[in-house]
């Protein structure tokens, strides 16, 4: 039986984290992007990374980020992945010698099988909404540009909520899936029960796809 992973972005507090590992999320994510009302310090990144299970993947998302700035915030916090969230090509990507995703912001004309092909160092393609800010908008996209031959695993964001979560999952079948606002109270501040909400409705869809 195969299982849709699952990553809350945004975490700012520890109350947060532990309600989304406490759910069954797979991964975390702190944004390392400052006009992000998400945006966390290196001290309070660190001491979030340390709060949960070493099997749990800590993510730092970037955006368009000064290289020095990257590895600055490596050194400081155990990542396990980094998440490319801008404008950055390969090149900027391989760099820092850490596996990472590469978020790709969808639009109409926008060829998703050449973009994932330009990053095969890649773990997987983020898709998201094309949005000012670049993320974390809570806004979806149209599904129906997702081609169905990406080269990469597809991680599915971009304006997913608990109600709309299952029928992503049990129609395009990513590898995982990532939210933001819609398991928030207000920006940066997550609610438990919508965590809960939102990972119930995926596992309802894994077994419907598994049945
Ligand atoms: O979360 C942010 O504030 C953010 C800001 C700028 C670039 C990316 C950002 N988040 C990246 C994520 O992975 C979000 O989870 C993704 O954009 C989906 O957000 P949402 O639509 O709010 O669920």
């Amino acid at each position: 039986m195969s299982r849709t992973r699952i990553k809350i972005c945004g975490i700012t507090r520890r109350e947060d984290l532990l309600a989304a590992v406490a759910a069954g999320a797979d991964a975390f994510g702190l944004v390392f992007y400052p006009p992000s009302p998400r945006f966390v310090t290196l001290a309070a990144a660190a001491r979030l990374s340390r709060e949960v299970s070493p099997f749990v993947s800590c993510v730092g998302l970037f955006v368009n980020a000064d290289p020095a700035v990257v590895r600055e915030t490596l050194a400081a916090v155990p990542l396990d992945l980094l998440q490319f969230h801008g404008d950055e090509d390969a090149v900027y990507c391989e760099q820092f010698g850490k596996p990472y995703i590469k978020a790709a912001r969808v639009r109409p004309g926008l060829d998703l099988v050449e973009f994932a092909r330009a990053f095969t160092s890649a773990r997987g393609i983020l898709l998201d909404a094309y949005v000012e800010g670049y993320g974390g908008a809570g806004q979806t996209f149209d599904w129906s540009l997702i081609p169905r031959n990406l080269p990469l695993p597809v991680v599915l964001s971009g304006g997913l909520t608990p109600a709309n979560v299952r029928d992503a999952v049990t129609g395009l079948r990513p590898a995982a899936v990532d939210v933001s606002s819609g398991v928030e109270a207000a920006k940066g501040i997550k609610d438990a029960g919508k965590i809960a909400a939102f990972v119930a409705a995926v596992n309802e869809a894994d077994i419907q796809l598994n049945a």
